[in-house]
């Protein structure tokens, strides 16, 4: 079942060749000063973050509002960060918005890009920072799908760049992606999934490229069909989200959708789901292709939900899910609103 490794696009040629990447200046554990470079939504998601777990952050952005917005941005983001609870010594004032790129990363020891998704933005962007930013600092960029091969193609110190995918907003939902490209030193990987780690991420180090990553290339698939939908009078607006709050999105924060349906097999678990539904691969649910349900797939999803059960059986996981919906509906008051009266007398 493993896919043949994606052929690297065209465009990621390198066109340098890198210089073995420089050990970082320091372990993972002992940053303190964090650049942010990009301080849009995501940028200025990460500033924030950064900040509430206590590290000096400082940021660029040409925007000539970009200050303004992003201390407002923080400033908006404080309460629900206070609530979650700060890190000692945390506060806003100990970030600096500089006037220059080169002096946002001067001192770094790590720096995070979040400028505009586009691909001759990011290369030239992180050449930028590669030549500014002190040697052996990893350089994270927060793209939400170009493969670094592509990116990295005129970084001298290409091997020190890496993905580092957040999701909206940083400082509340804690998955960050990483994946290193064609150049990327693996130690560059390794520490910056560790920095993700000790900053209070949820990491999931991926083990080769696919553009889109894992949890944007699942998104993207429901996102072009909910358009197909609108677009073909299938669904109305309402109706697509609807039909997540209050369908399988209160699992979904629960549970991922490979156990979730693990339980539509009942006791028989994932195999007896795929015996009982794999024939619906081929129905016209979707405009997405299915693969093909061959034994090599079908052992490996199977093997995969028993061990993600990890020696929790099918009941054992019922229940886990059933608490995990009613506190999902209790916190978005949604208990409340269910309907009280019993069937008829
Ligand atoms: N918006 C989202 O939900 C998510 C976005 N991302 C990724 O984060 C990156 C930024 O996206 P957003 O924050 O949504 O965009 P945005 O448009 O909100 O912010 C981009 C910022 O980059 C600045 N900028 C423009 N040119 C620049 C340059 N050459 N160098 C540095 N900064 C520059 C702009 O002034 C702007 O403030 C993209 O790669 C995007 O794919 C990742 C996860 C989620
Ligand atoms: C819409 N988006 C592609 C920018 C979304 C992401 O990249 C991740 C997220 O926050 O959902």
């Amino acid at each position: 079942m493993n896919a043949a490794r994606p052929a690297p696009t065209a465009l990621s040629t390198p066109a340098v060749e890198p210089a073995p990447a420089a050990p970082a200046p320091c372990a993972p554990e002992d940053v303190r000063r964090v650049a942010c470079v990009g301080a849009g939504v995501i940028g200025g998601g990460w500033v924030a973050h950064f900040l509430a777990r206590g590290y000096d952050v400082t940021a660029w952005d040409p925007a000539p509002d970009a200050e303004q917005k992003l201390r407002r941005l923080v400033a908006a983001a404080w309460p629900a960060l206070e609530q979650l609870g700060l890190a000692e010594g945390a506060s806003p004032d100990r970030l600096t918005v500089t006037a220059t790129l080169e002096e946002a990363v001067s001192e770094a020891q790590f720096v995070q890009e979040s400028a505009p998704e586009k691909l001759e933005l990011k290369r030239d962007l992180l050449a930028r920072l590669d030549a500014a930013a002190p040697e052996g600092v990893v350089i994270a960029s927060s793209t939400s799908g170009y493969p670094m091969s592509d990116m990295q193609t005129r970084a001298a110190g290409a091997g020190r760049l890496v993905v580092g995918h957040p999701f909206n907003p940083p400082y509340l939902i804690p998955l960050v992606e990483v994946v290193g490209g064609e150049l990327t030193a693996p130690s560059a990987v390794g520490w910056a999934s560790r920095f993700y780690e000790v900053a209070g991420k949820s990491v999931i180090t991926m083990n080769r490229e696919v553009p889109g990553f894992i949890a944007n290339r699942l998104q993207e698939a429901l996102w072009r069909e909910a358009l197909h939908m609108v677009a073909n009078g299938e669904a109305t607006v309402a109706e697509i989200d609807a039909s997540i709050t209050e369908g399988p999105g209160l699992r979904w924060a629960c549970m991922g959708p490979m156990l979730t349906f693990a339980l539509a097999g009942g006791e028989g678990g994932m195999a007896h789901m795929l015996d009982h539904f794999g024939p619906s691969l081929k129905a016209p649910w979707t405009r997405l292709e299915a693969p093909e349900l061959d034994r090599e797939l079908y052992d490996a999803v199977v093997r995969g939900c028993d061990e993600a059960a990890d020696g929790r059986s099918i009941a054992d996981l019922v229940a886990e899910r059933d608490r995990g919906v009613i506190n999902v509906l209790r916190a978005t008051g949604r208990l409340a609103e269910r309907p009280t009266e019993g069937a008829a007398e």
